[in-house]
């Protein structure tokens, strides 16, 4: 049975979101075209994370056809906004009279095309919870569509400060806490890439290492998305000192998606994950958790327990989780991995 539900506060007043179940939101897809397989669903995954077509099919596409008209829709605002910019304001009307403008992006030829800019979309949620396999899903399945082939990805751990600036600040115990990210470097490469800058760079993060990787840059390139994933990306921006606030990267964002689970499955997922990298890349001649690969099982569960307790699970708790209500999508996973429920926002 199909559920849609206007979640509704105690009082009766109705809320910006709407709540769908699993069913409901997967009807929502159309006749929209499955364009991937199997096997690239399987070399999207992530180390430990569970996604199938099924998957694909019933959450992610709906997601998609919901995205590409969105990506149409704001395409038409900037167009509104150059049309205000660069054309003649209209005569003034009698009452009653249509605009000149009309709406249509010209004033008797006077305003030139916009030029595009991209759509960016934040995924936000906690470690592990599988944002990088939907960020790279979303981005294959994105690219598919005609009116918008070009779909860069971006995480925010480039981002993060280098290990040895961490320590220097004593915030090595707090990587993934807002304040260990370089935030003026993010936000300032978020607003290039929005700007229309052909070729614009980001730092480099490598998982194995643990650290930046120096004199290493991605590059952007003007793309019709860009899909920004990291823990942090739904923070408003800080206070500074004397009160004034400035910009977030969040203000950027013409969408946003958070990943929702419950906190005690994100950890079992942890530590499952901690377990098969210790069998894997832990055994990397370069890798930071080198030592970690001859733990026996019981110590490394306990190592990556205390992992959990100490930096991750506070900062999902502090940080991250206070952010879900900013997000336009909340996906909700439920213990094994597969989205239960969906909450939008409507208005
Ligand atoms: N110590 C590690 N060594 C190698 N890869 C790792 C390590 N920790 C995490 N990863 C990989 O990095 C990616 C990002 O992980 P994470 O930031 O926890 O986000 P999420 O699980 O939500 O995608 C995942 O694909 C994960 O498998
Ligand atoms: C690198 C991360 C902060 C994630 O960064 P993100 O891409 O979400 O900005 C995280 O994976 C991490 O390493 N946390 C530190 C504690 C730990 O070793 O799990």
């Amino acid at each position: 049975m199909q559920r849609i539900r206007e979640a509704r506060l105690v009082n009766g007043t109705t809320t910006p979101y709407v709540e769908l179940d699993r069913a409901a939101w997967s009807r929502l897809a159309a006749s929209t075209p499955l364009p991937l397989t199997a096997e690239d669903v399987e070399r999207l995954r992530g180390l430990s994370d569970e996604i199938d077509l099924t998957e694909v099919r019933e959450v992610y596409l709906p997601l998609t056809r919901l995205l590409n008209l969105y990506v149409r829709a704001t395409s038409a605002l900037h167009q509104a906004t150059q049309t205000f910019l660069t054309s003649e304001p209209p005569h003034p009307g009698k009452p009653g009279e249509p605009d000149v403008n009309g709406g249509t992006g010209t004033n008797g030829g006077a305003a030139p095309a916009a030029g595009r800019t991209p759509f960016v979309i934040g995924i936000a949620g906690s470690v592990a919870v599988g944002k990088s396999t939907v960020a790279r899903l979303l981005r294959e399945l994105l690219a598919r569509w005609p009116d918008h082939p070009r779909v860069s990805l971006v995480t925010t751990d480039g981002f993060l400060l280098p290990n040895a600036e961490l320590e220097r600040r004593g915030l090595l115990q707090r990587k993934g806490f807002p304040e260990s990210y370089d935030q003026r470097a993010l936000l300032r490469f978020v607003v290039a890439v929005k700007s229309g800058v052909p070729v614009v760079t980001a730092p480099v993060y490598s998982h194995l290492k643990y650290d930046i990787v120096p004199d290493k840059r991605l590059e952007v390139h003007a793309p019709d998305i860009l899909l920004i994933e990291g823990l942090n990306v739904l923070q408003p921006a800080r206070a500074h000192e004397d009160g004034r606030r400035g910009l977030a990267v969040s203000d950027f964002f013409d969408f946003s998606i958070y990943l929702d689970a419950s906190p005690v499955d994100v950890r079992e997922w942890y530590v499952k994950r901690f377990l098969a990298l210790r069998e894997t890349a832990f055994r990397e001649e370069e890798s930071y958790f080198r030592r970690y690969a001859d733990l026996s099982h019981a110590e490394a569960v306990e190592r990556a327990c205390r992992l959990w307790d100490t930096i991750n699970g506070p900062n999902l708790e502090r940080n991250v989780q206070p952010t879900r209500g900013r997000a336009r999508l909340v996906l909700h996973k439920g213990a094994d991995h597969s989205v239960t429920r969906v909450r939008l926002r409507k208005i």
